[in-house]
C-alpha cells in the first residue's frame, strides 16, 4: 500500500510538473502574440491614421507633376505625418552644404538658427559649413542628432568664382567625407532662412526647386546661357523650368554626378574664356534639362523676401533675405 502511494505520488507530481511547464509555455508565447498584436496596432497607429487620399480633390490651382511625371510638391499635396513614418524606420542621415566665404559668414546665424526649427526636424542632420573665418562661425545649439561641421577653404576676391567653385566643393566633400555615412543631401544659400518645414517631402533621386522669379513666364525669357560656344547652352525652345543654383540636392550619387557634371563644365568652359550667364546655376540648369529631376519642388522652397507672396504660395518655407549687393560681395 505505501509502494502504491509512493508511485501514485511521483506520477501525480511528474504530471503537474509537465502542467506547469505546458503552462509556462502557453502563457509565454500568448505574451509574445499579444505584445506582437500590440506592437503592429501600434505601427498602424503611427502610420495608417491620416486624412483619406482623393484622386479627384485637391488643389486646383498648381500643378503638381511634370510631364515626365515626376512630383511638384506644393503645400497640400502631401501627408507629412505620413511621409515622416515612412522614413523615420529607414534611419537616413541628411547632410546640407552651405557657403559663408567673406562677408557671407554674417548670415550664417540666422541659416543655423532657422534650419534646427524647420529643415528635417527629428531627423539625422550633418550640416557643413564652407568657409575661409572658421573662427566666426557662431554657435548654435543644435538638438541631438544633429551637427555642423567646418570645412576651411580659400577666400577669393570674385563671387562668381566663390559660387561656381561649389560645385567641385560638393563633389569633393562627396568623395572623402560622405560615401558610406550619408544617404541625401542638400546645397544651399547661405544668404537665406528657414520660416516653415523643409522635410521628408522633399527627398527624391534628384530634387531641383523652381527659381521664383520666373516660373511664370515663357521659357524664351528664362535667364539660360544662350551662347552655343558654352557648354551650359540651352538653345531656343528648349528647357523645362528655370531652377535655383541656391537650392538642389537628392541621393547622394546623383547629386555627386550633377556636382562633377557642372564642375567639368565649367572648368572646360573657363579654358576657352567663357563664364556662363549665371556660373554653376547655368550649368545645374542645363544638366536638369538633360537628366529630368526625379522631384521638383515649388518655389515655396526658396522664394525671396523682396518679393511679394502670390495666391498660389501657402506657404514660404526657405527664403533669400534682402541684402546689399555692394556691401557684401568681395567684387
Ligand atoms: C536664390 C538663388 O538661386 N541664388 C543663385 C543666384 O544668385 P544670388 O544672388 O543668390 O547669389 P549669392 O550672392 O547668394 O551667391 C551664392 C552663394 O555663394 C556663397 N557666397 C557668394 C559670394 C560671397 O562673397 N561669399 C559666399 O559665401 C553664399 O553661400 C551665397 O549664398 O545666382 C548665383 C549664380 O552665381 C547662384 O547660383 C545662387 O545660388
Ligand atoms: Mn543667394
Amino acid at each position: 500500500m505505501p509502494l502504491i502511494n509512493g508511485k501514485a505520488v511521483t506520477a501525480v507530481l511528474l504530471i503537474a510538473l509537465l502542467l506547469v511547464i505546458l503552462y509556462c509555455y502557453v502563457s509565454q508565447s500568448y505574451r509574445v502574440v499579444l505584445s506582437f498584436q500590440e506592437k503592429s496596432k501600434a505601427t498602424e497607429d503611427d502610420t495608417l491614421r491620416y486624412k483619406q487620399p482623393s484622386i479627384v480633390q485637391g488643389r486646383t490651382d498648381v500643378v503638381a507633376v511634370t510631364p515626365w511625371l515626376a512630383p511638384v510638391v506644393w503645400e497640400g499635396t502631401f501627408d507629412s505625418g505620413l511621409l515622416d513614418s515612412i522614413y523615420r524606420p529607414k534611419n537616413i542621415t541628411v547632410a546640407a552644404t552651405v557657403f559663408a566665404v567673406g562677408k557671407y559668414i554674417m548670415f550664417l546665424k540666422d541659416f543655423l538658427e532657422t534650419a534646427e526649427k524647420y529643415f528635417f526636424v527629428g531627423f539625422r542632420v550633418h550640416v557643413y559649413v564652407f568657409t575661409d573665418r572658421p573662427n566666426e562661425v557662431p554657435q548654435v545649439k543644435m538638438a541631438a542628432g544633429r551637427q555642423l561641421t567646418v570645412m576651411p577653404v580659400p577666400s577669393s576676391n570674385r563671387w562668381q568664382e566663390i559660387s561656381a567653385r561649389r560645385m567641385e566643393l560638393i563633389q569633393t566633400l562627396i568623395e572623402k567625407k560622405l560615401r558610406n555615412h550619408t544617404d541625401y543631401i542638400f546645397c544651399l544659400d547661405v544668404d537665406s532662412k528657414f520660416h516653415g518645414r523643409w522635410g521628408t517631402e522633399s527627398l527624391g533621386g534628384l530634387v531641383a526647386v523652381i527659381h521664383p522669379g520666373y516660373y511664370r513666364n515663357e521659357r524664351s525669357k528664362f535667364p539660360y546661357e544662350r551662347r552655343p560656344a558654352s557648354r551650359a547652352y540651352v538653345a531656343p525652345g528648349e528647357g523645362d523650368f528655370y531652377y535655383c543654383g541656391g537650392a538642389f540636392g537628392g541621393l547622394l550619387q546623383e547629386v555627386h554626378l550633377l556636382a562633377k557634371t557642372c564642375r567639368q563644365n565649367f572648368e572646360a568652359d573657363a579654358k576657352v574664356g567663357i563664364e556662363a550667364a549665371w556660373q554653376e546655376e547655368s550649368h545645374l540648369n542645363r544638366y536638369m534639362w538633360i537628366n529630368k529631376p526625379s522631384k521638383v519642388l515649388s518655389p515655396e522652397y526658396l522664394w525671396q523676401d523682396f518679393k511679394s507672396k502670390n495666391p498660389e504660395i501657402q506657404i514660404i518655407r526657405f527664403s533669400g533675405v534682402v541684402k546689399n549687393y555692394a556691401d557684401i560681395r568681395p567684387n
